[in-house]
């Protein structure tokens, strides 16, 4: 696989009273036919980079390749890369055929030539049917389609998609997970998708680079990601985390040994390159701990509420050392509550699925 763009060091700082750093000093490899995923809350930089990429912005220091070309000193119409933005920016008066055709007529590429494109880019959107309707005049859902079709049009090395789904509603928005993730695969062309939903980031990516306060946190793939959070953030930002105190008694390689605050010793898994020690945090997810009879726990405690959500059951636990922890287990016909609110009870966890978290 060879590496379509190559962030190093990238910084951007938005002049004002006080100047904004958007991005810190970013570096990052996204590799051909990936599908990238920016994701992190609200102002965090994902659209600063992205607009970096495409070129709507200049860095304040850094470097940008793409397929091993300096990007940086090309206008945005010589990049090879096209943009889906959130607000579709279709013109609403223009068939979809002609919206879809709009990039490659402004490009002057041959008649022939466009009519064949759209009407590929139609098939592989799914829009054959509605070519001559009006865009003002079919679905949001059907407009994404049309705006995805025209992005894709002048076959880009690189398609960059800014929140293309947060104006869909919840149905369509899983469909067109589905449908995006299609047509990546089928294009082959490299994503770089941004989002500030964390299903959507593990649901479509390779890859996702979480990002937070202009600095990118982690990389890895989505289950990495989920699985082992390198940091307090990671594990808070994606899904639902119990953190627990911890001392950090030895380690060996990617294992340590940690002693929990009520004097049991557990093995807890440590991110390559984290530099830990001492007294740590301890992550685990509520669907990697059971809840068990309280002399059969690593951690001792009272059960507070039971919370039943059909396809699931959340057991909220009151630890002894005044920590609260929840415990998530699947729902099936033949469950039963084994534990009732107010009873004593144990947590336990296997050795690999405790997390120890960089700061
Ligand atoms: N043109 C600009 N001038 C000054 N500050 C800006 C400009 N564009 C963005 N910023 C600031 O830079 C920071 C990063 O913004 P950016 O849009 O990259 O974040 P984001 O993660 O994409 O957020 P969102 O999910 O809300 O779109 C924010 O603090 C934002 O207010």
């Amino acid at each position: 696989m060879s590496t379509a763009i190559s962030v190093r060091n990238l910084r951007k700082v938005y002049p004002g009273q006080p100047p904004v750093v958007a991005l810190a000093d970013a570096s990052l490899e996204i590799q051909d036919n990936e599908f990238f995923t920016l994701l992190g809350p609200s102002g965090c930089g994902k659209t600063t980079l992205l607009r970096l990429i495409a070129g709507f912005e200049h860095p304040t220091s850094g470097a940008l390749d793409m397929f091993g070309e300096d990007l940086l000193d090309l206008p945005p119409y010589k990049r090879p890369v096209n943009t889906v933005f959130q607000s579709y920016a279709l013109f609403p008066h223009l068939t979809v055929a002609q919206n879809i055709g709009f990039g490659l007529e402004m490009l002057g590429r041959p008649k022939a030539e466009i009519k064949a494109t759209v009407e590929e880019m139609m098939e592989l959107v799914k829009m054959t049917e509605m070519a001559d309707r009006q865009t003002g005049q079919i679905s949001g859902g059907q407009q994404q389609r049309v705006a995805l079709a025209r992005a894709l049009a002048p076959k880009p090395k690189v398609l960059l998609l800014d929140e293309p789904l947060s104006a869909l509603d919840f149905k369509l928005r899983k469909e067109m997970q589905l449908e995006l993730k299609r047509l990546q695969t089928e294009t082959g062309i490299t994503f770089i998708f941004v989002t500030h939903d964390q299903e959507e980031a593990l649901t479509m990516s390779d890859r996702i680079a979480v990002m937070s306060a202009g600095s990118i946190r982690q990389i890895g793939r989505p289950r990495d990601i989920y699985d082992h959070p390198a940091e307090r953030f990671v594990a808070d930002f994606i899904g639902d985390t119990n953190f627990l105190p911890a001392e950090l008694v030895s380690t060996e390689e990617q294992t340590g040994t940690v002693r929990l605050a009520s004097g049991q010793m557990t093995t807890a898994r440590i991110h390559e390159g984290s530099d830990v020690s001492g007294q740590v945090t301890l992550a685990i997810r509520p669907e990697h701990a059971s809840l068990v009879r309280e002399a059969d726990g690593v951690l001792a405690g009272t059960l507070g509420n039971v919370v039943y959500f059909g396809t699931d059951t959340h057991y909220h636990v009151g630890l002894d050392d005044g920590t609260a922890f929840v415990i998530r287990t699947q729902n099936s016909p033949d469950t039963a509550a084994q534990f009732e609110s107010g009873a004593r009870v144990g947590v336990t966890f296997g050795a690999d699925v405790a997390q120890v978290l960089r700061d």
